[in-house]
């Protein structure tokens, strides 16, 4: 690819000069070969002149909940009018999920991705959640796993209607997640007033991880809570939300390998007060930018739109969002560094998969500042042009 006129690298080996002008990017075997200076680029069986457009890793949208069928539509605007987000909702979804055959779900599994691809999206995570029993749960497993790169067992988003929490907890931690463990790598818990007690949260937590899953969680979203602690005590991935932050709670992430996950258009969908990214990055925590796309919160997967807000309202410089909605990403799903059958994703240095969004503007400042534009020009996925 030539003729880029600012090309995002985010390689963490290039430190402050990460963003390269006048560029090239030699692709082989769907991976990256060489990145540097258009001028020094070797020669290549074919090109692709992008004629001084600005070049970014693909987004690695790293939190969403695309297995669901139904509206709530009705809720949102109650919102709008001043009812405030419960988690009592995701029970509307999960009925009207229970509900759709399995053609109709993996049909709108596949929009919602094809969506997400056409916004730039290379690299996707995707929950269950609007199960919540043993064999819906392992239904939604299954679609989740045909469609997205990395799947997250939550059988704990909300304790069913009827269920008692405890015995509720108990099924998610046996039946459930042996039925679902062959399809999912990762377990997230609702830990939150209304959904999950730390305590049931921690066990369901550490049956997961006995397991052999990578662990994540939904923590802090609504108030203060233990999510973040116990996220950290965990060691878990990413944990997600983070609008209600104490010190110690930004303190502990920065000691952390957790990453801090934001979901600006989460926060503008619940009138939450936007979760403290730049508080988070100048105390030294990693934080990704994802959509949390799910119809109770956050119905979109632009990720343009994510990291347009972040950099709008959440005070974040555009590299620092670009980097945020791309290695951030990588990092909070473990896949910020190659192994030898998996690429690394999220940044463009020689071995990395070559997941390419080249945006119709020259710069990626454009993304901000023409919020809501269609930027999307290109998007190659290891290699091949898919949009
Ligand atoms: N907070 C928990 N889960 C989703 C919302 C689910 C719903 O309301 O349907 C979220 O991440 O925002
Ligand atoms: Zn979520």
């Amino acid at each position: 690819m030539t003729g880029i006129g600012e090309l995002h690298t985010v390689d963490p080996a290039r430190g402050a000069d990460s963003v390269l002008t006048e560029a090239a990017v030699v692709v082989e075997n769907g991976l990256i070969a060489w990145v540097g200076r258009a001028s020094e680029a070797p020669a290549a069986d074919r090109a692709t002149d992008v004629e001084g457009r600005a070049v970014l890793p693909g987004w690695v949208d790293s939190h969403t909940h695309l297995v669901f069928a139904g509206d709530r539509g009705a809720e949102f605007a109650a919102r709008m009018a001043g009812e405030a987000y419960a988690a009592g909702g995701i029970g509307v979804t999960t009925n009207a999920t229970r509900e759709a055959g399995d053609e109709t779900l993996r049909g709108l599994v596949a929009g919602r991705v094809r969506d997400a691809v056409a916004g730039g999206t290379t690299y996707l995570e995707t929950k269950t959640g609007y199960g919540l029993d043993v064999e819906q749960e392992l239904r939604a497993a299954r679609i989740a796993a045909d469609a997205a790169d990395e799947v997250t067992f939550l059988g704990a988003h909300l304790v069913p209607e009827g269920a008692d929490p405890d015995d509720y907890v108990e099924t998610v931690c046996g039946p459930m997640l042996q039925a679902v463990r062959p399809h999912v790598q990762w377990a997230d818990v609702f830990c939150e007033r209304g959904a999950f007690t730390p305590e049931q949260s921690r066990r369901v937590l550490e049956a997961c991880r006995d397991a052999g899953l990578g662990l994540r969680v939904h923590g802090n979203q609504i108030g203060p809570g233990e999510g973040v602690a116990l996220a950290v005590e965990l060691g878990a991935a990413s944990v997600d939300h983070c609008n209600f932050l104490s010190d110690e709670d930004v303190a502990a992430l920065a000691g952390s390998a957790t990453v801090a996950t934001v979901l600006p258009a989460c926060d503008l969908s619940t009138r939450a007060p936007l979760a403290p990214a730049r508080k988070l990055l100048d105390a030294g925590a990693t934080v990704a930018i994802a959509s949390n796309c799910n119809p109770g919160t956050s119905y979109t997967t632009s990720m343009n739109f994510c990291v347009a807000t972040a950099v709008l309202q959440m005070e974040l410089t555009v590299e620092e969002a670009v980097r945020a909605a791309t290695l951030g990403g990588a990092k909070a799903l473990r896949r910020d560094v190659s192994a030898p059958d998996r690429p690394a994703v999220g940044h463009l240095a020689v071995g990395t998969r070559a997941d390419l969004h080249v945006l119709d503007a020259p710069a990626a400042v454009h993304l901000a500042y023409r919020p809501g534009m269609p930027l999307t020009w290109g998007v190659w996925r290891a290699g091949r042009r898919e949009v």
